[in-house]
This record gives structure tokens, C-alpha cells and sequence, in this order.
């Protein structure tokens, strides 16, 4: 974006002071460049708001976006740090005078539940200047950078509170990355963790994306909340092949109870932030994505369980990749209806989805059409060149889908980014045993429809990335190291195999596993038969992974060198060589303790104080005779190798811990250390 150069040349009096950088923007287009005469006259066209709410709604789209964040991590942790952005960060910045003026305080979002996402809206000189909010603002990098704070757009906080995931269900996030809604779901799938244990939930998350590097960041914000019950797969949602259950469990394939549909969009109602849409933007951006927009809902529709909610979203204000996507899946799912959510998340402020608009394929938007006739007449040539379809219109039926169910959120509204959602359920009435439905499902399909309605997937029995049929449920895990060849080429394509690294169970009965176990004092419920590792020989040569029975029984049901899975389970144990003179052992990892906890027999965690923790914390390897007199009996005590330690809430010159806290370490001939990474360290 020429950055510097902009920044440089903006004339007057450049030679002898350099200008003043613009507090608020991270690129440089001037409030007068953010204009675009297709945008105006496109969303003119299709009375996108009341005419007295236009200058109102392209000034908000002007004008920079506030910060938002929401306290992430499982309930408990997430309610102790939003207490004390309440009581303690809120009061000190809320009498902050800078530059003579008094600046606002961060506010909760009235509709997040439990207050838990805030926002606030300082130029960027004052989080530098100011002391009170630069140290709000270390504050809030830190806790970021651990995992606790996420910052998130509001409105993109919004898709999974509208899909009410609960622990026990199976939930797809179909394009995922790079997993702000991921994140969410994870968590509400762990709504039952405590504030130093994660609970194993029976349900699972499976994020996809068709991007191999962008599930890599998937995996990355999944590292915050280690999961025994979530997937990251990199497939294309729109031909998503089946997931294979077991015989045992009497369903052939993988349902979901959840589906989230954020599927990828023009993205025009980030505009505040993107700015550069301000000179790119056209009408068929829109145009060219309804199609993979409905493909990837439909998939969806056909992988949900009968009494299942989707969530479709997008950050556009566009009907034709909106409203005009969820018409034409309801017009040929006819059993789905859309759910009237007028009542959840009251406080947010919202509009009813569009009933009526006008697409167009002429990028000047000199005319706009009110039916795909009209527009076909007008323009015979360039229908047939288009991708337009008469999908792209408003449906005939429009008032019977109920669009006005659907959601708009504009940035004049609450000061967000714009967006839009849409719930859909089938009818309870239609919810049939899964036999029945999927023969009408597959009926609805085969049935003549006009070229433009026709999903691209009908043929769901096959998949291009599956190319031979996957073998039936493999060996039972009980006695034989299990393996499962990891996959290969995603995108879903060329049935070809990928170059993940096999999945491979291990028996319960093996050698390592059962040392590992002793050694680490588990308790005998500890789920042995879910230990995997990433290799093809099943040799317990680095970490093992734990995942729980349903992901279990997926990995042993698939090919995973047909369906790239790039990863699948938590890492909780790894090899630690154990120095001179002692043996190689496995211990547990910092990011894997809080799931292998509730298998731990409480009389074997040390309990120290904040002297030890600050020992510990400060040095590498503290020698045993560096800590306190009173403690050193009890580490002479100790076994070599992985032990827990608890450190209950306390002060210590200055730092403060505000609930228990449990880590692993390590203990070899005269030193002991603390087994977290550097950034937990921290
Ligand atoms: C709007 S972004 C998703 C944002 C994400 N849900 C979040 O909250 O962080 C759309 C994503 O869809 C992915 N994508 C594009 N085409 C896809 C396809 N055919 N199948 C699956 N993912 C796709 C893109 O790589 C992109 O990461």
C-alpha cells in the first residue's frame, strides 16, 4: 500500500518535520479517499438501509473500528480475569484525562453473555502515552499472548453464541481458519473444565479449512485449550466426505449435532478494517461466491444430524452471497426452516434479513434487476457468460422462508463491522429417523430443478478425495498397536495420498505406555486404550497423544490417507532424557497436565509456596539445596523424573497468584525444573 511513501508525501512541510503518523489507521487511505461510487450506487440499489440511515451508515463504515476482545479459556478462568478487568483496570481508567480530554473506559458488550467481551476506543498514541492505558494495554498483550484474552472482532464473536454448542456434541466448523469461532466452540465444548483440570467432553470439534497453511494456525489457537476431542482437517467443506463410524455404533457415518458455515465471502463489512476494500470493491465479488457459499451449505445440510443446528455467517453485507444463499438451500432442503432468534442475545441490536434485491453482473452498476429474466433480457450476452443464476435473485417465495429471520448487523447500529447470520434447524415435525430422511434428502436431489438451484454435491455417496471406498472399522484397539496411515493431498482432490504422519493407537498392555503410567503415578482410569502416536511402527519414540472414544473410534473407522487430518487429539506425554547416569523417561507435557490431572492421585502432587514458584520461575535448573530449608526433605524425598507441583494463591513481591496453580517438573541428581515453555513461563 505505499505506506511510507503516502506517509511522506503529504506535502507541506514534509522536509523539515516528518507528518504526523494517523493515530488510528494502520494503512493510509484519507477519510475523504474512502469512497466508491459501484459500493454507493450497488447498496442504493438495493435499499441496504432507510435513505435517512445513509450518510450515518457510510460514516460508521469510515470511521475506525474500536478493539474488542472477549476472556477466553473455559468458564472459570475466564470469569476470575474478567473480574479483575472489572474491578481493577476499569476504576483506573476511568477518570484518564490525555491531551485535555477525558478518554472512556473499556465497556463490556451488553450482549456478550456474562460480560465476558469488551471494547474500547482510544487512539493508538494514547496505549503508547498514556500510563494508565499503556498498562492496560501490557496487560492485555500479555494475557493474549497466553491464551486468556482473545481479540476478536464483536461481531464475529456472534456465530457461535447463536449455535449453542454443548459438551456432548459433534460439531464441524467447516472453514475455520484461522479460528477465532474455532476457539469459541472449543471452548463451549469445554464448558465443564475447572480452573486448573479440563474435563474430556464426548462430543468433538472438527475444524476444516481448504487451506493446508491456514489449518496450521488452527492448530496453533487450539494450543491454548489442549483438547482429547478436536480435529483439524484441511478438505474442501463443499465436497466434505462421510466420516466413518464404527459397525458397533449403529450409524454408518459421522452426523453433527452443530455446524458452523462461516464460509469465505466478499467481506465488504470489514471495510472499517480492510480498507483497501474501499478502492477494490465491485458487485461481482459477491457474484462469483454464491456458488461455493451454497455448496458449502448444503454439504453442511446433508452432514446434519436430524435435529441439528447450522449457523451460516458471513462479513458481507451483500444479499446475493446472504440472503440469496440461504433461499435457494431452503428452497431445495424444503424440511429446514430458519429459526426466529429475535428473542437470544436481546441487547444486540440487529435488522431483519432482506426479502428483496437487486443483483447485477455490470461492474459500473448503471442498472441493477429486479428478476433474472429481466436481467437475462437486458444483457443476453453476458448471462451467458456470467455465473449468474437465478439463485442469485430473491426466491418467489421469499415471505415463505421467513428471511427476515436472518440477521444483519450494521456498523451505524453498535459501532462494529457488519455482518450477517442465519440459523437453520429442520422442522421439527420433519425430524424422521435418519433412513427415512436421507432416501427424501436424496429424493429432493434427484428431482429436475432449475439449473441455477442445483447443488453441486448431490452425488454424496463419493467423494473426488476419497476415490476408493475406505475400509470398515479396523482392528479393535484392545490388544494390537492399531494403525491408521495418516493422509494426504487436500483440497479435495486427485485421490491421491497425503504425507501426514499415521495415527497409530497403542495397546494398553504396552510396554512404554504402562511404565509411563506407573512412573507418572496415574491413577487406573487413566483412558490407556486412547494413546496414540505419529508414526507408522507404533513406537512410542517422542510424544503420545491422548484423544476420547468418539475420536477414537472415528481414526480407527477412516483412511486418513484419502481424508487429510493434520491433527487429531492433545499432546500430553513426552520423552525426557533423563541425564547422566539415568534412564530416558516420558513426562508430562505443561500444555497436556490440566487433561491428564483428573487421572492423578492427589497425594502426589507437592504442594509449595510463591518462594519455591518464584525459585523455579527465575532459574533453569535451581539446584535442590537453592530453595528453602523447610522444602528440601521433601525434594530429596522425591523420585527422579516427572512430578506435579501446586502452588496455592498467594503475594510475593508484588506478583500475585489468584488460583491455584499446578505444573510439571522435573527432577534429576541435584537440580529440579520447571517443565513449561518460555511464553507459559513468562
Ligand atoms: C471467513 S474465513 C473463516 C474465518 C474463521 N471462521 C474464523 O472465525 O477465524 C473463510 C475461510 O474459508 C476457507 N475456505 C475457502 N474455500 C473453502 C472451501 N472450499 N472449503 C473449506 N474452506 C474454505 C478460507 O481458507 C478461509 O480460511
Amino acid at each position: 500500500m505505499g505506506r511510507g511513501r503516502k506517509r511522506g508525501g503529504r506535502g507541506e512541510g514534509g522536509r523539515y518535520k516528518k507528518a504526523k503518523p494517523d493515530e488510528y489507521r494502520t494503512d493510509l487511505i484519507e477519510k475523504a479517499d474512502m469512497k466508491n461510487e459501484r459500493f454507493y450506487a450497488y447498496y442504493k440499489a438495493q435499499k441496504i438501509v432507510p435513505d435517512d440511515e445513509w450518510e450515518a451508515f457510510l460514516d460508521a463504515l469510515r470511521t475506525p473500528l474500536p478493539t474488542t476482545f472477549r476472556v477466553a479459556g473455559s468458564r472459570q478462568i475466564a470469569k476470575s480475569l474478567n473480574d479483575t478487568i472489572r474491578d481493577v483496570h476499569v476504576p483506573s481508567l476511568s477518570d484518564v484525562i490525555f491531551e485535555d480530554q477525558k478518554l472512556p473506559p473499556p465497556v463490556q458488550l451488553p450482549w456478550y453473555p456474562d460480560g465476558l467481551a469488551w471494547q474500547f476506543n482510544v487512539p493508538k498514541k494514547v496505549l503508547r502515552k498514556s500510563p494508565e492505558f499503556k498498562k492496560f494495554h501490557s496487560f492485555l498483550v500479555f494475557e493474549t499472548d497466553v491464551g486468556n484474552i482473545s481479540r476478536q472482532e464483536a461481531v464475529s464473536m456472534l456465530p457461535p453464541l447463536f449455535l449453542e454448542v454443548e459438551p456432548h456434541h459433534t460439531v464441524m466448523d467447516m472453514c475455520a481458519a484461522p479460528g477465532s469461532k474455532t476457539a469459541q466452540l472449543l471452548e463451549a465444548l469445554h464448558a465443564q473444565d475447572t480452573l486448573t483440570s479440563s474435563s474430556t467432553p464426548s462430543g468433538l470439534l472438527i475444524a476444516n479449512d481448504s487451506d493446508y497453511k491456514r489449518t496450521h494456525l488452527l492448530i496453533h489457537q487450539s494450543a491454548r485449550l489442549p483438547s482429547p476431542a478436536f480435529m483439524v482437517t484441511n478438505l474442501d467443506a463443499s465436497n466434505y466426505p462421510h466420516i466413518k463410524l464404527s459397525a458397533a455404533s449403529g450409524s454408518s457415518k459421522l452426523l453433527f449435532d452443530r455446524i458452523l458455515c462461516d464460509v469465505p465471502c466478499s467481506g465488504d463489512g470489514t471495510i472499517r478494517k480492510n480498507i483497501g476494500i474501499w478502492k477494490s470493491w465491485q458487485p461481482n465479488d459477491g457474484n462469483g461466491l454464491h456458488g461455493l457459499q451454497l455448496r458449502i451449505l448444503q454439504r453442511a445440510i446433508k452432514m446434519l444430524k436430524p435435529d441439528g443446528r447450522i449457523v451460516y455467517s458471513t462479513c458481507s453485507l451483500n444479499p446475493v452471497e446472504n440472503e440469496a444463499v440461504i433461499a435457494a438451500a431452503l428452497e431445495s432442503n424444503p424440511e429446514f426452516h430458519l429459526v426466529d432468534v429475535s428473542s437470544k442475545l436481546h441487547e444486540l441490536k440487529r435488522r431483519p434479513g432482506m426479502t428483496s434485491w437487486r443483483p447485477t453482473a455490470d461492474k459500473a452498476i448503471s442498472s441493477t434487476y429486479e428478476t433474472y429474466d429481466a436481467f437475462v433480457t437486458a444483457n443476453p450476452e453476458t448471462a451467458a457468460s456470467t455465473k449468474l443464476t437465478s439463485g442469485h435473485w430473491p426466491p418467489m417465495s421469499g415471505h415463505e422462508l421467513n428471511l427476515e429471520r436472518c440477521m444483519r448487523i450494521y456498523p451505524h447500529q453498535q459501532d462494529s463491522g457488519g455482518f450477517f447470520v442465519a440459523v437453520m434447524e429442520r422442522r421439527s415435525a420433519e425430524v424422521k429417523p435418519i433412513r427415512e430422511r436421507k432416501r427424501n434428502v436424496e429424493d429432493a436431489a434427484e428431482a429436475p430443478q432449475p439449473e441455477s438451484k442445483k447443488p453441486r454435491l448431490e452425488n454424496e455417496t463419493e467423494h473426488s478425495t476419497t476415490g476408493t471406498p475406505a475400509p470398515e472399522a479396523a482392528t479393535s484397539g484392545a490388544e494390537l498397536k492399531t494403525i491408521v496411515e495418516g493422509g494426504g493431498g487436500a483440497s479435495g482432490g486427485g485421490g491421491g495420498s497425503f504425507k501426514e504422519m499415521p495415527y497409530t493407537f497403542l495397546s494398553p498392555r504396552d510396554e512404554t505406555l504402562v511404565s509411563c503410567i506407573t512412573r507418572l503415578r496415574l491413577t487406573p482410569n487413566f483412558p490407556s486404550s486412547n494413546v496414540l502416536v505419529r508414526n507408522p511402527e507404533g513406537d512410542v519414540v517422542r510424544s503420545m497423544y491422548l484423544t476420547n472414544d468418539l475420536m477414537k473410534e472415528i481414526i480407527l473407522a477412516n483412511d486418513f490417507t484419502k481424508i487429510r487430518l493434520t491433527t487429531a487429539g492433545t499432546k500430553v506425554f513426552t520423552k525426557q532424557e533423563g541425564g547422566k547416569g539415568v534412564e530416558a523417561q516420558y513426562r508430562i507435557l505443561g500444555e497436556g497436565l490440566p487433561v491428564v490431572l483428573p487421572y492423578t492421585d492427589p497425594k502426589s502432587i507437592v504442594t509449595g509456596n510463591m518462594n519455591i514458584l518464584k525459585n523455579l520461575v527465575l532459574s533453569h535448573y535451581p539446584l535442590c539445596t537453592s530453595f528453602e530449608q523447610s522444602f528440601r526433605p521433601i525434594l530429596d524425598a522425591l523420585e527422579l523424573g516427572c512430578h506435579i507441583f501446586k502452588f496455592p494463591p498467594g503475594e510475593l513481591d508484588g506478583a500475585s497468584l489468584s488460583h491455584d496453580l499446578l505444573v510439571p517438573i522435573w527432577k534429576s541428581g541435584v537440580s529440579v525444573s520447571l517443565m513449561v515453555d518460555k511464553k507459559a513461563k513468562k
